[in-house]
C-alpha cells in the first residue's frame, strides 16, 4: 500500500474535500486525515458563472484561467492542511461541463501546478479515457464502494447525494451496476439562495414547513432522463430549465417539493434486485427530510455511510486517491455496469514533471505490484 491523499471538488461548489487513506487501489487501508477548505465566497460566485457559460467557453478565457489557479491553489492549501506525507495525490478537479452525449467532460485544475507546489505526483484527468471509449465519464465511485463494501451484506446500495445523486449497486455474486439519479441538493441550494440568500435549506427547515406540490412533482419527473436505462450520467445543470416550473410556488412548498423531487427520483430507480440496506453519503444525509423521504419511499433500511463505519463526507476525496492508486497500476476504473463503457478501461494521467526521481519512489513501488 501506498499513501495517497484524494481531492475532490464536487458539484455543489462548496469546498474543497481532501482526504487520506492508505491503498494499492484494490483493498483500501488505515484512512488519514480529512479536511474541507470552503470555497471563499467570491470565488464560489465566479466559479459559478464560469460553469453557467462553460459551454461557449474557450479554454483560455482569462477568467476561467484565473479561476482555474485560484482553485489550485485552495487544493494546495487543502494538501498542506493535512500535513501527512503522501506519496501520491489524486486530483479530480471541478467539473464545469458534463456533455457525455458529445464525449466531453472538462474538470478544470493545473495539475503541474499542485506537483510543484506540493512536490508529489499527481493523477488527474480520470474521466477523459472512459469518454473516449463510449462510457458516460461518471459515475467513477461504484469502483470504490465495492471495495470498501467487502465484507459486508449484499446485496447493497451506496447512494451519493451531492449536488448531483448517484447509486452503486453491489450485488452478492460481484455485480456492480451504478448510474446517476437525479438532482441531489444542487435545485435545492439554488432555491435556498434564491429565497434565503443562504447556501442550502439547512436540517430541511424550509422544506418541512412546506406542503410537496404532487401537479408540480409530477411535472419535474416528466424528463427523459428517468426513462432512460442506465448506465447514465447528469451535469449539475441538467435540470436547471426545472426550477421554472416552480414559478407560482411559496419558499417553502418549493422546497418541499425540490425534497420530494430528489426522493421521488432514487425511488423511481428501476432496479435488477432488491437491496438489503441503502448506505448514504454527501451532504444531502445530513438533511433529515431527504433522509425520512426515502425511508418512507423506499421501504427499506437507509442510513448515513457513518453506520458501517464510512466517512460520508470524505468518501468522494478518499475516491479520487483510491482511483489514483489504479491508474499508476493501469487498473480499470470504469466498467460496463458503471459508465456503459464497451469493456473495463483504466483512466488517469500522472504528471510529475520538475519533480525530483525520489518523489517517485510511492509510485514505482506501486507499479511493481
Ligand atoms: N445540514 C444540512 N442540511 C441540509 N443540507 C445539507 C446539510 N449539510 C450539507 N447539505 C447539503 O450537502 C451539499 C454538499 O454536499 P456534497 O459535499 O456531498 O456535494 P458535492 O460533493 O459538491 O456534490 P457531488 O457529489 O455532486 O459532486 C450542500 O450543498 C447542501 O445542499
Ligand atoms: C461529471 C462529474 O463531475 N460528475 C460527478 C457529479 O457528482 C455526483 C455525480 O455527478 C457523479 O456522476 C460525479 O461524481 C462522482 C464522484 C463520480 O464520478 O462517481
Amino acid at each position: 500500500m501506498i499513501r495517497v491523499i484524494g481531492l475532490m471538488s464536487g458539484t455543489s461548489l462548496d469546498g474543497v474535500d481532501a482526504a487520506a487513506i492508505e491503498t494499492d487501489g484494490v483493498a483500501v487501508g488505515a484512512a488519514g486525515p480529512v479536511t474541507t477548505i470552503p470555497f471563499p465566497p467570491g470565488l464560489r460566485a465566479r466559479a459559478r458563472a464560469i460553469l453557467d457559460r462553460a459551454g461557449s467557453l474557450a479554454a483560455d478565457d482569462p477568467d476561467l484561467l484565473a479561476v482555474e489557479r485560484e482553485l489550485t491553489q485552495l487544493h494546495v492549501a487543502a494538501v498542506r492542511a493535512l500535513d501527512w506525507p503522501a506519496e501520491l495525490i489524486g486530483f479530480h478537479g471541478q467539473t464545469i461541463l458534463h456533455r457525455p452525449d458529445v464525449h466531453r467532460s472538462w474538470q478544470i485544475g493545473d495539475a503541474g501546478l499542485l506537483a510543484a507546489e506540493t512536490g508529489v505526483p499527481v493523477v488527474h484527468d480520470f474521466r477523459s479515457a472512459d469518454l473516449a471509449a463510449g462510457g458516460e465519464g461518471a459515475p467513477l465511485v461504484p469502483v470504490f464502494h465495492q471495495a470498501l463494501a467487502r465484507g459486508l451484506e449484499q446485496p447493497l446500495a451506496v447512494l451519493n447525494i451531492g449536488g448531483v445523486a448517484n447509486v452503486s449497486l453491489i450485488g452478492a455474486s460481484g455485480e456492480l451496476l451504478a448510474c446517476d439519479v437525479g438532482p441531489g441538493n444542487a435545485l435545492l441550494d439554488d432555491w435556498a439562495m434564491r429565497h434565503t440568500g443562504l447556501p442550502c435549506d439547512r436540517d430541511g427547515a424550509m422544506a418541512r414547513a412546506g406542503r410537496v406540490d404532487e401537479r408540480v412533482l409530477e411535472r419535474l419527473m416528466d424528463d427523459p432522463f428517468f426513462d432512460r436505462p442506465a448506465p447514465k450520467s447528469l451535469d449539475r445543470l441538467s435540470f436547471h430549465r426545472a426550477m421554472d416550473l416552480l414559478a407560482g410556488l411559496s419558499p417553502v412548498d418549493g422546497a418541499a417539493t425540490l425534497a420530494a423531487f430528489t426522493v421521488r427520483a432514487v425511488a423511481g430507480l428501476r432496479l435488477p434486485f432488491r437491496p438489503c440496506r441503502w448506505l448514504v453519503c454527501g451532504g444531502g444525509r445530513h438533511n433529515p427530510v431527504l433522509m425520512d423521504g426515502l425511508r418512507d419511499a423506499l421501504g427499506a433500511v437507509v442510513e448515513p455511510v457513518e453506520a458501517v463505519g464510512w466517512q460520508g463526507d470524505a468518501l468522494e476525496a478518499q475516491c479520487f486517491g483510491f482511483l489514483a492508486a489504479r491508474t499508476v497500476r493501469g487498473l480499470p476504473l470504469s466498467f460496463p455496469g458503471t459508465t456503459g463503457v464497451g469493456r473495463p478501461v483504466s483512466g488517469g494521467r500522472l504528471e510529475w514533471r520538475g519533480l525530483p526521481a525520489a518523489a517517485m519512489q510511492g509510485v514505482e513501488r506501486l507499479r511493481r505490484r
